[in-house]
C-alpha cells in the first residue's frame, strides 16, 4: 500500500516552509488572489519556493483568478501543479497548460449526494486529481469537515481529502477512505496563516501511522 500523500497548505513563513519539509511534507499549497490571510503575492511565494528542496512540490492554489493572474503566478513562482478551488470551468482549468486539481466542495449546490458529485468529477476528468474540501463561504479554509462517506463513489482519479482535518482525525479519515493523499491548512495553524511546527509534525506522524496500521 503506497503510502498518503501529504499537502500542507496555506503557508506565509520561512519557518513553516522549513517545519513542513522537515516533517516530511510531499507539497506545499500556496494561496492566491483569495479572500484569506493566507493569500501570497508571487513575488512572495517565490521567496518561499526557493527554500524547498527536490522532490517537496508547490501547489499554486486559485479562486477565481483571472488567466492573467494565473499567468503571472505561473511564471514567477513556476508550481509543480495548480489548483483550483473556485467556480472554474474545466475549460478555465485546462487553459494554461499545467496539471490542475480541481477542488469540489462538498456540500454545494449539486455536490451534496454521492451522484452528484461523481457528476461534478466527471466534468474534470483533465485533473490530476480531486481535491474533495468543506463547501465554505469563503470557498475553502474553513476547518471544517464534510461527510467523507458522499465521496465513496468518485475514486476515478486520485483522491486528496481535505476539510477540517487534523492529528486526531486524520487517522480515521485515511482508514476510511485510503485517499492518495490528504490536505491540511487550520488543523495545524496557532492562527489563520500561522502554523504550528509541533502541529505539523503530529499531523503527519499521525498519517504515517495510519499507513502503517
Ligand atoms: O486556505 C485558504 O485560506 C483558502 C481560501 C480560499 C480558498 C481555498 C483555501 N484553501 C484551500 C485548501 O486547499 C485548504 O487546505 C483546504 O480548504 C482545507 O482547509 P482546512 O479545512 O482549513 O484544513
Amino acid at each position: 500500500m503506497p503510502r498518503t500523500r501529504i499537502k500542507i497548505c496555506g503557508l506565509t513563513r520561512e519557518e513553516d516552509v522549513d517545519a513542513a519539509v522537515a516533517a516530511g511534507a510531499d507539497a506545499i499549497g500556496l494561496v492566491f488572489y483569495a479572500r484569506s490571510a493566507r493569500a501570497l503575492t508571487p513575488e512572495r511565494a517565490a521567496a518561499l519556493r526557493a527554500r524547498l528542496p527536490p522532490f517537496v512540490d508547490v501547489v499554486a492554489l486559485f479562486v477565481n483568478a483571472t488567466p492573467e493572474e494565473v499567468s503571472k503566478v505561473v511564471d514567477v513562482v513556476q508550481p509543480e501543479l495548480l489548483q483550483f478551488h473556485g467556480d472554474e470551468t474545466p475549460a478555465e482549468c485546462e487553459r494554461h497548460g499545467r496539471r490542475y486539481l480541481r477542488a469540489l466542495r462538498v456540500g454545494a449546490p449539486g455536490m451534496d449526494t454521492p451522484e452528484g458529485l461523481l457528476k461534478s468529477c466527471l466534468e474534470y476528468s483533465s485533473a490530476a486529481g480531486w481535491l474533495f474540501d468543506s463547501h465554505s463561504d469563503g470557498y475553502g479554509g474553513s476547518g471544517r469537515t464534510f461527510d467523507w462517506s458522499l465521496v465513496q463513489s468518485a475514486n476515478a482519479r486520485p483522491v486528496v481529502l481535505s476539510g477540517g482535518l487534523h492529528a486526531e482525525n486524520v487517522a480515521a479519515a485515511v482508514a476510511t477512505l485510503r485517499p492518495f493523499a490528504v490536505d491540511v491548512s487550520s488543523g495545524v495553524e496557532q492562527a489563520p496563516g500561522i502554523k504550528s511546527a509541533e502541529k505539523i509534525a503530529r499531523f503527519i506522524a499521525a498519517v504515517r501511522q495510519a499507513d502503517a496500521g
